[in-house]
């Protein structure tokens, strides 16, 4: 899948696929003849449905987890938007590399490939406070990164990201898509004090009234990052294999809102995996209409809580496919 220009993001939405609602159905009707009272395993029947609509299969298994961390630098953080240098994020990245982070663990513990895609770190996008932080250009670039990180072969797609300063971007983006004020989206990111959370409500007070009321995607250029654009490719992409995805913290899901607002329904594919305790994180799922997975105060990023999700949904796929039904098991 590769985008050459904004207009083919219509055409894209044309076609990508939807539920297979005949395999959903069939996986309905074999969970309520597994040994258990129906509906007895909850939000796991539900994620046993979704995927085998998904994966168009009644039966569907997770042989391959792919897990794609993007990074990306930020001008805005020439705002004091954060408490950590920007350098960090390259540090990160190397640390991902050498398996030293914590998504690295999570990943081993669910079982996920993991694979880091830095963009430009090099480069940062412009400071959104004083112009667009990226051309349209640069965010299509960005999002093929993100489509042509995808593995067709993967059964679920596992996202998260990695950029100092990008929890300012987040709170700006969905502040430009769901209205509010910068208080109700800005929350402390990293560990930003009370001095801290004022100066990111700043620059987003600026953001909003230089790039409000504009397209979806036109915003997600003016505010960025690359990181963000390649979250949004890689999930049109998975769209396009059938590939279930499941989202991450605020950031993460801040940068797929952008798809919601461009169209309702493209983000039906997505699970989000935990929710953060970053504040906007709770108020953007409302927006969305999604429930998390899990909720366990975590407020890392780098696809933290979308990794530990996994193992749900595999537990949920193991139930699914490995128990008995009432006939098999002889129970009346
Ligand atoms: C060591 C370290 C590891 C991280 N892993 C994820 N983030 C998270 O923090 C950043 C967003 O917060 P802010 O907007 O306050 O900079 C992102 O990079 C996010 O992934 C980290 C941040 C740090 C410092
Ligand atoms: O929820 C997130 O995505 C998050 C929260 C704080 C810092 N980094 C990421």
């Amino acid at each position: 899948m590769r985008l050459h220009a904004l207009a083919d993001l219509a055409a894209l939405i044309q076609t990508s696929p939807g539920i297979d609602a005949a395999s959903a159905a069939q996986a309905a009707v074999r969970q309520d003849s597994l040994t258990k009272p129906p509906g007895s395993l909850g939000r796991l029947e539900e994620l046993a449905i979704f995927m085998a609509g998904w994966r168009a299969t009644p039966r569907p298994v997770i042989k391959k987890a792919q897990a794609l961390i993007f990074a990306g630098n930020h001008g805005v953080c020439a705002q004091g938007v954060n408490p950590y240098p920007q350098d960090v994020t390259q540090q990160m990245v190397l640390n991902f590399q050498r398996g030293g982070a914590a998504i690295n663990q999570l990943c081993i513990a669910s079982g996920a490939d993991l694979r880091v895609v830095p963009i430009m770190l090099d480069t940062p996008t412009a400071d959104f406070t004083t112009g667009p932080a990226m051309t349209s250009e640069e965010m299509l670039s960005a999002m093929n990164i993100g489509a042509s990180a995808v593995d067709g072969n993967a059964d679920v797609l596992i996202l998260g990201e990695m950029g100092i300063g990008n929890s300012t971007v987040a709170s700006a983006l969905v502040a430009a898509f769901f209205g509010g004020a910068p208080p109700d989206w800005v929350g402390p990111g990293t560990g930003s004090d009370a001095a801290g959370i004022a100066r990111k409500c700043a620059a987003v007070s600026k953001g909003l009234a230089l790039h409000g009321g504009r397209p979806a995607l036109e915003t997600l250029s003016r505010f960025g990052g690359r990181e963000q654009a390649a979250i949004c490719g890689s999930i049109l992409a998975a769209r396009a294999s059938r590939i279930p995805v499941i989202l991450d913290g605020f950031i993460c899901t801040a940068a797929a809102s952008t798809l919601h607002v461009a169209h309702t329904g493209l983000l039906d594919h997505c699970l989000v995996g935990h929710v953060s305790a970053e504040p906007g994180h709770r108020r953007l799922l409302k927006e969305l209409g999604k429930r998390p997975i899990l909720e366990l105060d975590m407020r890392l990023g780098e696809g933290s809580g979308a990794a530990l999700a996994l193992g749900i949904l595999r537990a949920a796929l193991h139930c699914h496919n490995g128990m008995a039904t009432f006939a098999e098991a002889g129970i009346s």
